[in-house]
């Protein structure tokens, strides 16, 4: 960010990096902050000019002991503080301390929500300087632990709660929100939480994880993004006989009750943001989410993050992986165990750059992949009775049941876990994938660790050491023979701060297939000869804003060619603009 900073002193072109000249988009920069140099004083806003107390317990100005003595004078805080002026560097250094010695993940994560809500740029600065080791904190694995135990550790509310109860007043409570200019909303109902199922009202950890990543990651400034979770009520048993559970107590509700719920929220949410808010849609059962994309999707500008981010994620792996284990896309087999929001999402994307590449038609590729469910191999004889998204998939072959028989019958040289199922890949069914490939590619998606498919431990163990392994929640690096194996963390966090990035700052009004191809070619460009080298398929997270601003920048462009950008005129040098875009959490002066 420094370097932006002084690139925007320095004169790059007025069309990169002046949202305000033009019409919508942009990340608004609303109160001046991060268009002023450093050295410049920007006012901390609140309703009013914050100061004293209320200033100290304003988490978005709040800076604790790193008010300078000016600052303390100028804005009553003396005496409110202790004589000690510290530096942001030294906060951040305190702070990592501190969580480095909680022994207990949801300990971290608590710290951290603590954090969030006590100065917000001091938490991002953690987050942003110390992405790879906080990820898993606020993130998958352990977000999915606080969602479970939400109703016990939940303090202050995050995000805005919508339930049933307020049917037919939806617009009223997002006018309670306090702020004005939301450019993201990543919104759930609570019903597929990562791996854990239906955790109703709790599953908020999940939206406030997501926009956090959007901030951290993407560069959305936070008062842009919105949490929400839309309670329906819950069908989870233990949850409805908790005495701490925070949502309602009762069962789910469905048909035309959710569907008018969630037809009032979609239209509340375009009257009171606009067209060019983007609406995140995040674990909701597949059930609804294929419905609520499609229906959605012609009239807001909506993106499902299961279905389409995880796609972008793991198409942009595999292409990398080509340089690995050989060969182009159309020259592969993929077998999915698990054909829901992610597996046939994934294979979807993978058929449709494939046809792209190859000019064969779509019903063509998509017979190179094949997916299983619970009920066994996805083919013809069971067409009648599939889900209507698992359909295409349904290719000719005697039904298969048992999950290693379909691996033998397949022959995969792309296995992919999307079953939400831990351990599923056993050592048999590695040892067989391995059996046929010399380098087999093991992706095993299903959050959080409990639930991924296989360790990456036992990845490495049972291909001898010729797996090119990657899994939707991390796992620490293997030793096997001697040698040293990274695992890589194929997660859709990789591509929604980037792609949202690039929505917002091209000002697009839809999520068109091509803006996912171009994500997923963008990824996949940023992998190194250093990466391939370790055998990573993707490049380091600590890079995580680069590589959004290149994803952001990607997507941008293809929204200007598609028409379907509206910032106008188009920034000559998107990647500059997409980081000039940025939020920076290092602290501002106050005047
Ligand atoms: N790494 C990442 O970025 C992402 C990871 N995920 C993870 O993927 C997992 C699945 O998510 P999603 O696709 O949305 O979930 P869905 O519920 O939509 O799909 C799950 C699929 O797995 C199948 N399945 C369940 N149990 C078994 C079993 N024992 N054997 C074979 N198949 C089984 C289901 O079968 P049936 O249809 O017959 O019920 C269904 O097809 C979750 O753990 C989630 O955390 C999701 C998104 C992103
Ligand atoms: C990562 C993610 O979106 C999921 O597991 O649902
Ligand atoms: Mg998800």
């Amino acid at each position: 960010m420094e370097s932006t900073l002084k690139e925007m002193r320095d004169g790059a072109s007025v069309l990169d990096m002046d949202p305000s000249s033009t019409v919508g988009g942009g990340v608004e920069d609303v109160y001046g902050e991060d268009c002023a140099t450093e050295d410049q004083l920007v006012t901390p806003w609140t309703v009013s000019v914050a100061s004293g107390y209320s200033l100290l317990r304003d988490p978005r100005h709040n800076k604790g002991l790193a008010y300078t003595e000016k600052e303390r004078d100028a804005h009553y805080l003396r005496g409110l503080l202790p004589p000690s002026v510290s530096t942001q560097q030294l906060q951040e250094k305190k702070l990592m301390q501190n969580i480095r010695q909680y022994q207990v993940p949801l300990q971290k994560y608590t710290a951290m929500m603590d954090l969030q809500e006590r100065n917000e740029r001091l938490f991002y600065k953690l987050l942003v300087d110390n992405v790879e080791e906080l990820l898993p904190v606020v993130y998958t694995p352990t977000v999915g632990e606080a969602c479970q135990k939400y109703g016990s550790i939940f303090r202050r509310p995050q995000g805005l709660y919508i339930s049933l109860k307020e049917k037919g007043k939806v617009l009223e409570v997002l006018k309670n929100w306090p702020e004005r200019s939301i450019q993201v909303i990543v919104v759930t109902d609570g019903e597929r939480i990562l791996g854990l199922g239906d955790l109703g009202c709790q599953g908020m950890g999940i939206p406030v994880g997501k926009l956090s990543l959007y901030t951290a990651l993407g560069g959305v400034r936070p008062s842009s993004c919105l949490p929400i979770t839309i309670d329906v009520g819950t069908n989870n048993e233990q949850l409805l006989k908790d005495e701490f559970y925070i949502g309602l107590r009762q069962r789910r509700a469905t048909g035309q009750e959710y569907t008018e719920l969630l037809d009032e929220f979609m239209t509340a949410v375009k009257q009171n943001y606009g067209e060019k808010v983007l609406v995140q849609f995040e674990d909701f059962a597949n059930h609804n989410a294929f419905d609520l994309l499609a229906k959605y999707g012609t009239t807001h500008l909506v993106f499902n993050d299961d279905i389409q981010g995880t796609a972008v994620v793991v198409l942009a792996g595999v292409v990398a992986a080509l340089k690995l284990i050989g060969g182009s896309l159309a020259d592969h087999t993929f077998l999915f165990l698990g054909a829901g929001e992610a597996g046939t999402g994934i294979a979807e994307l993978i058929a449709l750059e494939m046809s792209k590449q190859t000019k064969a038609p779509l019903g063509e590729t998509r017979k190179k992949i094949w997916l299983v469910d619970s009920k066994g191999l996805v083919v013809s004889s069971r067409k009648e009775s599939l889900q209507q998204f698992k359909k295409p998939w349904a290719h000719e072959h005697e039904p298969i049941m048992d999950f290693l028989d379909a691996v033998k019958a397949i022959k995969p040289t792309v296995l992919i876990g999307s079953s939400g199922v831990g351990r599923t890949f056993t050592k048999e069914v590695i040892e067989a994938v391995a059996s046929f490939n010399e380098k087999p590619l093991i992706m095993a998606l299903s959050n959080p660790t409990s639930q991924s498919e296989c360790t990456a431990e036992e990845a490495y163990t049972y291909t001898k050491g010729r797996a090119i392994f990657a899994s939707g929640s991390p796992f620490d690096p293997v030793e096997y023979n001697g040698k040293v194996f990274v695992p890589g963390q194929s997660n859709n966090a990789y591509i929604f701060p980037g792609l949202g990035l690039g929505i917002v700052i091209s000002g697009a009004i839809r999520v068109h297939d091509e803006m996912l191809l171009a994500a997923a070619e963008a990824l996949a460009g940023q992998v190194t000869k250093e990466n391939f080298d370790k055998g990573l398929i993707f490049p380091p997270l600590s890079n995580i804003r680069k590589i959004s601003a290149q994803i952001a920048a990607k997507v941008a462009a293809k929204a200007y060619e598609l028409g379907l950008a509206t910032r106008l005129p188009r920034p000559h040098n998107l990647v500059k603009y997409a980081e000039s875009c940025m939020y920076s959490p290092t602290y501002r002066s106050y005047r």
